[in-house]
């Protein structure tokens, strides 16, 4: 795979196991979520999300989607209680989306395809740094919210305004003040399940939190996300259109819910 890992034919989700043979491990994410499969755990607590908006830095395409980043020096953006024990940081949130609203989410629901799905990184404070933490069983936390068209969402509307500045590969610019909780649903009801990055190196270190409520993304948001490059400037254009990983094999694991 010479240019590297994308989501093209050529080297997308069905190459990547050539050069990340743990594509094919016991705890690959994402998954296909089956409500009737999971099992009511009375002793998960309510998600504690405590962001400080003073703690985002930038936004970044970075040629797989786009990101905001925080500044992860201190407990000032944490994520606690819920299924971890300990204290999570926030890194970075993206999205995964597709070319139609037909699809874009990685997990599915009963095999429903959301068109885009939001990751919110933590990892934890037991390790001394974010890649550190990356390489470990309980080193990561991912929040996962599903976006459903619908009304226009006034709380992407800053991502989006942000998009023209980063349209290509490598391109960033400066994003502060911004709350990343007005991005959650009211409810946080949420299937918890051991798993694995979803892009390359696929490290298996992520305990996965997936709200069951999504939030609202309406046609034309959905077209902004569509206008971003997986293309540098002096490279032929490619849309960032379906970079998400399908559903992987659930093997021996168990998937838990936070409600009845
Ligand atoms: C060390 C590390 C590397 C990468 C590509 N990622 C992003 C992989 C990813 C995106 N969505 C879910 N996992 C994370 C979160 C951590
Ligand atoms: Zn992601």
């Amino acid at each position: 795979m010479s240019n590297g890992w994308g989501y093209a034919d050529h080297n997308g989700p069905e190459k990547w196991c050539e050069n990340f043979p743990i594509a094919n491990g016991p705890r690959q994410s994402p998954i296909d979520i089956q409500p009737s499969g999971a099992s009511y755990d009375e002793s998960l607590k309510p998600l504690k999300l405590q962001y400080d908006p003073s703690t985002s830095l930038d936004i970044l395409n970075n040629g797989h989607s786009f990101q905001v980043t925080f500044a992860d020096d201190d407990d000032s953006s944490t994520l606690t209680e819920g299924p971890i024990s300990g204290k999570y940081r926030l890194k970075q949130f993206h999205f995964h989306w597709g070319a139609s609203d037909d699809k874009g989410s990685e997990h599915t629901v009963d095999g429903k395809c959301y068109p885009a799905e939001l990751h919110l990184v933590h990892w934890n404070t037991e390790y001394p740094s974010f890649g550190e933490a990356a390489s470990k069983p309980d080193g990561l936390a991912v929040v996962g919210v599903f976006l459903e068209i619908g009304a226009d969402n006034p709380n992407l509307q800053k991502l989006l305004d942000a998009m023209d500045a980063i349209k290509c590969k490598g391109t960033q610019t400066s994003f502060t003040n911004f709350d990343p909780t007005v991005l959650l649903p009211e409810s946080l009801d949420y299937w918890t399940y051991l798993g694995s990055l979803t892009t390359p190196p696929l490290l298996e270190s992520v305990s996965w939190i997936v709200c069951k409520q999504s939030i609202s993304v309406s046609l034309e948001q959905m077209k902004k996300f569509r206008s971003l490059l997986f293309t540098a400037e002096d490279e032929e254009a490619c849309c960032m259109v379906n970079n998400y990983r399908p559903p992987q094999p659930l093997k021996d694991r168990e998937v838990r819910a936070s409600f009845k």
